[in-house]
């Protein structure tokens, strides 16, 4: 190929350029420093054009004005790279200025005073090596957030370019006179057809660098408008959380109760579900507030609803009704087993022991009326209002104790009765006569202590005789169960034993404590009812009930019906 088809290569190639640029441009959003990007390859465009014509048109067009305008085009090249990285100050265009005209002049001296072409080949080479050293130097030590592979790709064509010039300062210093004419215009040529290719991936750096920085906008816009949403989202949260808190206690407000009253009776009445309401006050706050002052009355409250909400359930809700009151909603639970928890409640609100300004103060008590939601209850209010007939009985009564409301604690009856015989349902029956036996006898004890609890003024005397009662029916069927797993080989007899005994070691542990007065007798009824009856059952006896179907039915009776 020709020097002048290889230029007019070189022009298709800079003119798709220059289109592809100035799309960008006027199409899409591009950065400061874009605009000189456009400008230089219109300039190379133009220089390119000019070569075409140097036999027809004056060597001022074809030789100084075409070369001037490629020079331009690096020169433009450095400057949008400093511009689009915000690196360019004023006195870089006057040292691009001085460098423009200083090349001029010399190019006009080697083109008409003192026509030199190898002179003015290594004159380009120079200047142009120069200024895109420069561009790569800003290119690559200068790393804004945005940096990327379009940055990587603009400056690898750079040092390409640059490498190939000073090969051809070599070449064209050295090596061309001594080759002939013919091989000296080849080489040139292959200078040219590099400067070509490059022109397009230098247009390409320049496109994905543009590309990448947008990206990266659209990505710290779109943090922005995640970070604004989250806030909005946390500030909605807060407001929320202020108008259904109490400030003082953390504990829900009476809006927030009312709300959840309205919505749980609903949602009870459809399903069909329990609902219990109860009722919390503290016994003779005034007194404590007149002798003690009002912030350490507010001190109490505090107290009091963080143990509160630590005591209960999460699906719970305990709501500060007004003053010293509170007002909590045991959804999925039974009258008989909320009394329980309740009591426990009370006993460690007695336990509680609240400083204030660096002094104890003395204990506090709580009355508390209870109340379930049944079919006779038309609206929240009616049930809300049962719970507080059964805390003032409860003061009326002498304080620091539960009420349950007279109607409800009889509807309730049989729901103890259900408690027990939802445990005992046939497909939780072992087909074994006495475990079945003592399993029964076990929900039995259960049931008689939490009647004793629920009872008005349960007498200690009578506890301690059921409590002891209750031990050693636990552990006689203890013994006998594993005489029975030993008898069928159940081979998960060690680890059965082991639960065992570990439970009539957790149990009798619990009964010192409630005997030393450090454990609410509902907390060791749930243990004893809970963890050491029903959950043993379902969880681990159940396992050998399946063993125990390969035992000859007279057997089983026979070994075990006179213990
Ligand atoms: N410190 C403090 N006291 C409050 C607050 N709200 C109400 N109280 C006080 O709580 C006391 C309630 O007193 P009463 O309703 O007469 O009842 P009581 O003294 O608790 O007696 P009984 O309920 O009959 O056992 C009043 O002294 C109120 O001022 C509060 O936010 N902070």
């Amino acid at each position: 190929m020709d020097m002048k088809t290889l230029v007019a290569v070189g022009i298709m190639m800079a003119l798709a350029s220059t289109l592809s640029m100035a799309t960008t441009l006027l199409t899409r959003r591009v950065y400061p420093g874009f605009g000189y990007w456009t400008f230089g390859v219109l300039c190379r465009t133009l220089g390119s054009l000019l070569f075409l014509f140097r036999d027809q048109l004056s060597l001022w067009l074809t030789i100084i004005l075409a070369n001037t305008l490629l020079l331009a085009d690096i020169i433009l090249i450095g400057r949008g790279v400093r511009v689009f990285r915000d690196q360019h100050h004023p006195n870089h265009s006057s040292i691009e200025i001085a460098a423009l005209l200083s090349f001029i002049a010399l190019f006009i001296w080697l083109t008409i005073v003192v026509p030199d072409t190898k002179m003015r080949i290594l004159l380009w080479c120079v200047y142009s090596s120069a200024f895109m050293s420069w561009a790569i130097f800003i290119l690559l030590t200068r790393r804004p957030a945005w940096f990327g592979s379009g940055d990587q790709f603009l400056a690898l064509a750079l040092i390409f370019l640059v490498l190939a010039t000073f090969i051809r300062i070599g070449y064209t210093a050295f090596f061309e006179g001594l080759l002939p004419d013919l091989m000296v215009a080849s080489g040139q040529a292959v200078f040219i057809v590099i400067n070509i290719g490059m022109t397009l991936l230098i247009v390409l750096g320049q496109i994905i660098m543009n590309a990448q920085r947008i990206e990266y906008d659209y990505c710290l816009v779109q943090q922005e408008l995640e970070r604004d949403i989250a806030e909005r989202k946390y500030l909605e949260t807060q407001l929320r959380e202020e108008t259904i808190r109490d400030p003082l206690t953390g504990l829900f407000n009476r809006r927030y109760l009312n709300e959840s009253l309205q919505r749980e009776f609903s949602r009870c009445q459809r399903n069909g579900g329990s609902l219990i309401i109860a009722m919390l006050d503290l016994d003779h706050f005034k007194r404590f507030n007149d002798s003690y002052g009002h912030d350490a009355g507010d001190a109490v409250l505090r107290a009091v609803g963080e143990l509160l909400q630590h005591s209960l359930r999460r699906e719970d809700i305990v709501c500060r009704y007004g003053g010293e009151e509170i007002t909590m909603i045991l959804s999925e639970t039974t009258l008989a087993v909320a009394a329980a928890r309740l009591d426990g409640v009370r006993h460690a609100l007695t336990c509680l022991r609240v400083r204030h300004q660096d002094q104890e103060l003395p204990p506090i008590s709580a009355s508390i009326g209870l109340a379930a939601v049944e079919s006779i209850d038309l609206t929240p209010n009616t049930v809300l209002a049962r719970a507080d007939v059964a805390l003032y009985r409860a003061k009326q009564n002498g304080r620091n104790r539960i009420e349950v409301n007279a109607t409800d604690f009889n509807i309730t009856e049989p729901s103890k009765t259900a408690f027990i015989r939802l445990i005992l349902r046939d497909c939780f029956l072992s087909g074994h006569m006495l475990i079945d036996h003592q399993h029964q006898q076990l929900f039995d004890d259960a049931n008689q202590l939490l009647d004793l609890i629920l009872n008005e003024r349960p007498d200690a005397a009578e506890v301690n005789l059921l409590l002891d009662k209750m031990m050693r029916d636990l552990i006689q069927h203890f013994r006998d169960e594993e005489q029975v797993l030993i008898a069928i080989g159940y081979p998960g007899l060690v680890e059965h034993a082991i639960l065992h005994y570990s439970l009539i070691n957790q149990s009798v542990v619990l009964v010192e404590q409630f005997r030393a007065g450090s454990l609410a007798i509902s907390s060791l009824l749930e243990f004893l009812a809970h963890d050491a009856i029903v959950k043993h059952i379902l969880n681990e006896d159940r396992k050998f009930f399946g063993h125990l179907q390969n035992f000859p039915t007279s057997e089983k009776i026979d070994n075990f019906q006179c213990q």
